[in-house]
């Protein structure tokens, strides 16, 4: 079999995924819409813009032919932002083979349709088996896998020999892959946990402290739960990897997009030109729209992600919506987190 790998889209998270199996001797072509940027990384192994002066491997070759990258490849990695994944994969349509292993690693959902990306990839590429759709997620910024920090993630498919040969390509010894069968826990784990991340950076520029932040988090994973639950997902998936995993990652690191965005907000500074300064896309804005529509159409009930859609979308200031949090009508703890439904999972 082939050794050839692609990655599509060579953002900071695509290219990092790219450096991981450079380090696994695979022989790695990175797709990207834009000439400048395939040249530094062919001539210069570096790709500046998203990763800085970082050394690329010269094992790591890009193009901008989507037909090249897929020729015979044995997985493809998309790395898209959520709000590029259709038009990506509608590319991707007529060079994608069903022998080739497919994995996605962007999280959120398409804002209109509220799709989950494996469905958006799935409804663009009618004649590949969506079961074995893998999805890559887990606390895992990309400025400290490109330095080989150790990382880990999880791989979640239905298909678990999919999963597994995911794994089999992205593990070594500073990056563990663990698998699981949740494909909607790890996609919505993934996807819902950068609401919670501007929030954060929302609560550390007010100043509230690690108190407020830690009530964050833990009232933010019930919510995450809750929702995750009610569209299908496995309960135990929101304590792994892509639940509290990439939840404490996303609210904590310096990193974090979502959290400088929040932290950026705090200070007064409108949505447009917080987004504008960032330069990277900042999945959790939109995602906080997919939330507030998802909650209503499950019937679930998430204060902290209203809360930030007020302050997003409806000019609400970041005090009066932690005022309105923190007075809201008594209620119980447990109870509220772990409501029972029927799932696949627990019958
Ligand atoms: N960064 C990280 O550490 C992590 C990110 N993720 C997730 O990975 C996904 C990608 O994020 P990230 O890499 O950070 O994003 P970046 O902002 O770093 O990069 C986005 C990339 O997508 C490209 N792109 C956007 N639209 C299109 C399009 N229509 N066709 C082709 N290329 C396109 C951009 O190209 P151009 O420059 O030409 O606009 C750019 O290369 C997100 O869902 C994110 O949540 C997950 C884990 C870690
Ligand atoms: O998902 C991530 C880390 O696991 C990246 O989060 P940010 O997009 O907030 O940087």
């Amino acid at each position: 079999m082939s050794d050839k790998v692609s990655v599509l889209v060579a953002g900071s998270w695509g290219t990092a995924i790219a450096s991981v199996l450079a380090e696994n001797q695979l022989d790695v072509m990175l797709w990207s819409r834009n000439q400048q940027q395939v040249t530094e990384i062919n001539n210069e192994h570096r790709n500046h813009r998203f990763l800085g002066d970082v050394e690329l491997s010269p094992g790591i070759r890009a193009t901008t032919s989507m037909e090249e990258a897929l020729h015979e490849a044995r997985a493809v990695f998309v790395v898209a932002p959520s709000a590029s994944m259709r038009e990506v994969a509608s590319q991707m349509r007529p060079f994608l083979r069903q022998e080739t292993i497919l994995v996605h690693a962007t999280k959120g959902f398409e804002a209109m349709s509220l799709r989950r990306m494996s469905t958006v990839l799935a409804e663009e590429l009618p004649h590949y088996d969506p079961s074995t759709i893998v999805v890559l997620s887990g606390p895992s910024h990309a400025e400290e896998v490109i330095k080989q920090c150790p990382t880990t993630v999880v791989v979640a498919s239905e298909n678990i020999e999919a999963a597994e040969a995911a794994q089999d390509l992205l593990i070594n010894s500073y990056f563990r892959v663990y698998t699981n069968p949740d494909v909607v826990g790890v996609e919505v784990g993934g996807a819902l946990k950068n609401i919670i991340a501007l929030g954060a950076g929302l609560t550390d520029g007010l100043g509230y402290g690690d108190n407020a932040k830690a009530a964050l988090l833990t009232r933010g994973l019930a919510e995450i739960s809750r929702l995750g639950t009610a569209m299908g997902g496995n309960p135990l998936t929101f304590a792994g990897l892509a639940g509290i995993g990439d939840l404490v990652v996303t609210c904590t690191s310096k990193h974090s997009r979502n959290w400088r965005a929040g932290y950026t907000l705090a200070q007064g500074e409108p949505l447009d030109s917080v987004l504008q300064q960032m330069g990277m896309v900042v999945e959790g804005v939109k995602t906080t729209q997919a939330a507030y529509r998802l909650s209503r159409e499950h019937g679930i009930t998430m204060p902290i992600a209203d809360e930030l859609y007020a302050v997003l979308f409806e000019g609400k200031s970041p005090k009066a919506a932690a005022q309105d949090l923190m007075g809201r009508g008594r209620t119980h703890e447990i109870e509220e987190v772990a409501k029972p439904v029927q799932t696949k999972w627990f019958g």
